[in-house]
């Protein structure tokens, strides 16, 4: 049988396409630009998924290999998943090109951004190369070993139409026939929303991020963004409003349950990849200003993500040192200085930042 490759071995990589190939007992060939991990995956030889709640017995995932790109050879490879962080598929699409075959292959994108696979097709740009994505619902966290921590989540949903009538042979992975803006839907419903919990959080001084999406203000917050974000999705994609409210609800249940353990760090990482023009919060901000709808909760959010700073987050604190928040609205977030939106953020981010500042003292 054709190989099939997992390209990032990371959280959702390892910890939830892992499991799904495992559960179906085929063997995995993991790409991992981190020699450090591929050593440690290959001298251990397994991993264990620990569930949230214990809703399932630990999962051990020890059908694999890990290479590092020099090492690995990617003929005979019919499919591809790619999980390495929405700003690294450009340098993967590199990599990739010159080590795929002419015959036909197979990749599902497995991130949260904005069109992955459109960014990975022109990188690559091989006719024989399919690309489709999915949504990935699972959320994996890790302490920083190899074991993983999930939720018990059965499926990966990928566009079918991207995948020309090919049939994965996975199990857990669905592809959908009218998948169309299925992951705009989500990045706009679940990780705007993940957004006002994690960055609000951190300016109330939370670090656990159940806590945080506990918190009476945020979710007063929260659902008064779900309400207008509802309705600006089902304008602009043609949604029902009752199957849309259900969608927010599952994400509100998800980010208030406290068996799932994880961090404000987690989930507000890389605030440079979320602020870009057509990522998760300017996004539907644009779409709740074309609509006419009020953009404060996500102004204020989006002003909480310029003022954040963390530890290890070091891409973002030299932005910060090297950009007002006027050239990251700018440069970043692609906003003009005429437009009401740039005006609110920075409000936002002004106001925040003296509160931060505040508590320091
Ligand atoms: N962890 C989660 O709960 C969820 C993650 N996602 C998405 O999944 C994607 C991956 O996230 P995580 O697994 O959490 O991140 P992670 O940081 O745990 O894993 C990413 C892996 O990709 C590797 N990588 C980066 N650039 C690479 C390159 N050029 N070549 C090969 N390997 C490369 C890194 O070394 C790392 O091992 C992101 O797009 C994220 O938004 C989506 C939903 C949930
Ligand atoms: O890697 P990112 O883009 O921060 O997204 C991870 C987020 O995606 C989610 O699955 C939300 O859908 C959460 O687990 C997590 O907050």
């Amino acid at each position: 049988m054709s190989k099939i490759a997992v390209i990032g071995a990371g959280k959702t990589g390892r910890g939830f396409v892992g499991r799904l190939l495992t559960e179906d007992h085929l063997e995995i060939m993991f790409v991992d630009k981190d020699a450090k991990l591929v050593r440690e995956l290959n001298d251990k030889g397994n991993f264990q998924i620990t569930f949230f709640g214990d809703v399932r017995p630990k999962f051990i995932v020890d059908h694999y290999h890990a290479y590092t790109w020099e090492e690995a050879d990617f003929s005979d490879v019919e499919l591809i998943f790619v999980s390495v962080g929405g700003s690294n598929l450009e340098a993967v699409g590199e990599s990739l090109r010159g080590k795929l075959e002419d015959t036909p292959c197979y990749i599902i994108t497995c991130e949260n951004a904005s069109r992955p696979s459109e960014t990975l097709r022109s990188v690559i740009g091989k006719e024989n190369v399919s690309i489709s994505e999915a949504t990935v619902f699972c959320t994996t966290t890790s302490d920083g070993g190899l074991d993983i921590y999930s939720e018990n989540y059965p499926y990966l949903q990928c566009d079918a139409q991207l995948l020309n009538g090919y049939i994965p042979p996975v199990k857990g992975v669905k592809p959908i026939d009218h998948f169309g803006n299925f992951l705009t839907r989500k990045l706009f419903t679940y990780n705007a929303a993940s957004c006002v919990i994690a960055y609000l959080g951190y300016i109330r001084g939370y670090t656990d991020y159940g806590e945080a999406a506990n918190d009476p203000e945020i979710l007063k917050l929260l659902d008064k963004n779900y309400a207008a974000t509802n309705r600006v999705l089902c304008l602009e994609f043609g949604y029902d409003e009752k199957d849309q409210q259900e969608f927010a609800a599952l994400s509100r249940a998800k980010f208030c349950d406290r068996t799932i353990a994880d961090t404000i760090a987690r989930n507000a990482r890389e605030p440079q990849r979320k602020l870009t023009s057509n990522e998760r919060v300017i996004g539907p901000l644009k779409l709740l200003q074309k609509y006419g709808e009020d953009t404060a909760v996500l102004e204020m959010t989006a002003g909480a993500m310029l003022v954040y700073d963390q530890e290890g987050e070091e891409e973002w604190r030299r932005i910060k040192a090297e950009n007002s928040y006027e050239e990251i609205l700018e440069k970043i977030c692609g906003l003009e200085k005429t437009d009401p939106l740039f005006e609110g953020i920075l409000k936002y981010a002004r106001q925040l930042c003296g509160r931060i500042e505040e508590k320091r003292d």
